[in-house]
C-alpha cells in the first residue's frame, strides 16, 4: 500500500506527544519505504501503537435552551436530505422554520428549557472512551467529539477542534464516525454523513496539484459505524429497561401488558424511495422481543409525523386511543429508535400519548430512554473496539443507495467514506 505521509517527516514527529504524536503511529496506515513494510515508530507516553483515535458521535442534536428552538428548526429546514424544498429550500424552509418556532418553544419549555441530548451525548462519548482505552489499547487513547447536524456543536465546529487538536492538517490521525442512530436512515445518518462530507471536502479536501485534482498528504482517515440495529449489548439494554417497567405491574397483570415499540415515523415518499430504516428498526424490535421470550403481545408504531403529506403508520397515539376504546388499558411505549431523552419521548410519549390520549392512566407507562445506561454504553464501547478491529471503512451495506436515489451528495459521499477502505487495516 502506498505511503500517504512522508516516512521522513513523520518521524520528525516522533519525539511529539499529544494529539499531533498521532503523526508518528501507524494509525490505521500501512507505513512503506521503498515498497517495503517497516515498523511503526514506538508509541509515545502510554498511547497505543495505532492511536490516538478521535470517535466522532454523530446525532442530530436539539436545542439547549428555547433561545436555541429558532436556529435549530432553520438549521432542520435547510437540510434537504431531510426535508427537500427543491429550489425553494433557502426561501421556505426559513419561512417555516418561523412560523413553528413559537409552538416548538413553547414544548421545549415545558420539557425543561431544552432538549437534553447535549449533555447525554457528550456524557456517552466520554464514558465510552474510558471503556476503549482499557479494551482497545492499541488504538488509545480514544479522543471523544460530538458533532450535530442542527445544533451546537455543529460538524463544521467539531471538524476544526479536530484539526486544532492535531488531526489531519498534515499530521494524519485516525477518526471514526459513529452514528448514535441505531438504524440507518438517509434522512438521519446519511444527512450526518453527507455533512460530515462536505466539511472534510472543505477543511482538507483535494487540492490542486499538477493536472489534477490530488488528495491532501496527511488528512484525516475516516471510518464509519453506520448502524447496529440488532448489536446484543443494544437488545440487553433496552430488554432490561422493558422488564423493568413490566415488574412496576401486578404479577396477574404483567403477561397481558401490550408492549408497543415506538419509532419516529417517515414520510412515505422516503419509505418509497427504499430507506432502509423501517426494516431495521422492525429488526431492533424483533430482536428485543426474542430476548424477551416473546411473552408478551407487541407492534411496532410510528409518532412525530410533521406535515401533510403521508407518513408510515400505524401513529402511535391513534394506536393507544383506539386499544383504550377496546378496553386494553395496560401498554408499555418503548422509544426504540432514538438513545436518548428528546422532545418526542418527554413531551409526545409523556404529556400528549400518556397524559391526554390515554388520560394519564396508571397502566399506560414509558420505559426510560437509555441515557447513561452503563449496559448502553459498554455495547457502544464495544461497538467501537470491534468496528476497530475489522480494519472496515463502513458496512457492506453503506455503498449501496436506495433504489429511489437521484442525489449526487449521497453518491459522492458513499464513494468517499468506503473508498477510505484502502488506506485502513485492522487494528
Ligand atoms: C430516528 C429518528 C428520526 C428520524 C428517522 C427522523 C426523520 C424525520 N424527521 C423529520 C422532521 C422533523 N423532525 C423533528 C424533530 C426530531 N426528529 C427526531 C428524530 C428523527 N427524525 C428527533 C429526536 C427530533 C426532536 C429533537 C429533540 O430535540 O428532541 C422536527 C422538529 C420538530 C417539529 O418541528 O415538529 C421536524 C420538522 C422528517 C421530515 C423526517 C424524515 C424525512
Ligand atoms: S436517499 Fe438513500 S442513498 Fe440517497
Ligand atoms: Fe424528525
Amino acid at each position: 500500500m502506498a505511503l500517504r505521509v512522508p516516512l521522513s517527516r513523520a518521524c520528525t514527529r516522533a519525539t511529539t506527544s499529544g494529539p499531533s504524536a498521532r503523526a508518528i503511529s501507524p494509525l490505521a496506515l500501512r507505513w512503506t519505504r521503498n515498497n517495503a513494510t517497516v515498523a511503526p515508530p514506538a508509541p509515545q507516553n502510554g498511547a497505543g501503537s495505532k492511536g490516538p483515535t478521535a470517535i466522532v458521535f454523530m446525532n442530530m442534536g436539539g436545542p439547549s435552551t428555547t433561545d436555541e428552538v429558532g436556529s435549530f428548526l432553520s438549521a432542520l429546514f435547510a437540510d434537504a436530505d431531510l426535508i427537500p424544498l427543491g429550489r425553494l429550500q433557502n426561501y421556505i424552509g426559513p419561512l417555516i422554520a418561523r412560523r413553528r418556532t413559537p409552538k416548538i418553544q413553547k414544548q421545549y419549555a415545558e420539557i425543561g428549557g431544552g432538549s437534553p441530548i447535549r449533555k447525554w451525548s457528550e456524557y456517552q462519548a466520554a464514558e465510552m472512551c474510558k471503556l476503549l482505552d482499557k479494551t482497545s489499547p492499541d488504538t488509545a487513547p480514544h479522543k471523544p467529539y460530538v458533532a450535530f447536524r442542527y445544533a451546537n456543536p455543529l460538524t463544521e465546529d467539531m471538524y476544526k477542534q479536530l484539526l486544532a487538536d492535531g488531526f489531519g492538517g498534515g499530521n494524519g490521525g485516525r477518526a471514526v464516525a459513529f452514528t448514535q442512530y441505531p438504524q440507518y436512515s438517509c434522512s438521519t445518518t446519511g444527512s450526518s454523513l453527507n455533512e460530515l462530507w462536505k466539511w472534510r471536502n472543505r477543511l482538507e479536501g483535494k487540492r490542486a496539484g499538477g493536472e489534477a485534482e490530488v488528495e491532501p498528504e496527511g488528512a484525516i482517515q475516516w471510518s464509519v459505524i453506520d448502524r447496529w440495529p440488532v448489536h446484543s449489548g443494544l437488545v440487553e439494554a433496552f430488554a432490561q429497561n422493558i422488564e423493568k417497567t413490566l415488574a412496576e405491574y401486578p404479577a396477574e397483570r404483567r403477561d397481558g401488558v401490550i408492549l408497543l415499540f415506538s419509532a419516529h415515523s417517515l414520510p412515505m415518499s422516503v419509505v418509497n424511495r427504499g430507506d432502509p430504516y423501517p426494516a431495521e428498526v422492525a429488526a431492533t424490535v424483533y430482536a428485543v422481543m426474542q430476548r424477551l421470550g416473546m411473552k408478551n403481545q407487541y407492534r411496532l408504531v410510528w409518532q412525530s409525523q410533521v406535515g401533510p403529506t403521508p407518513w408510515l403508520g400505524a401513529q402511535t397515539s391513534d394506536t393507544v386511543k383506539n386499544l383504550m376504546k377496546k378496553g386494553q388499558t395496560d401498554m408499555v411505549l418503548i422509544p426504540i429508535a432514538f438513545t436518548s431523552d428528546h422532545i418526542e419521548t418527554l413531551y409526545e410519549l409523556d404529556k400528549e400519548v400518556i397524559g391526554e390520549d390515554a388520560e394519564g392512566h396508571e397502566g399506560v407507562k414509558r420505559v426510560e430512554s437509555l441515557n447513561g445506561n452503563p449496559i448502553f454504553i459498554k455495547a457502544l464501547a464495544d461497538l467501537a473496539k470491534a468496528h476497530l478491529q475489522s480494519g472496515q471503512a463502513c458496512s457492506a451495506q453503506m455503498p449501496l443507495r436506495c433504489p429511489g436515489c437521484v442525489s449526487e451528495r449521497c453518491l459522492a459521499q458513499k464513494e468517499f467514506f468506503a473508498g477510505q477502505a484502502k488506506y485502513l487495516q485492522a487494528a
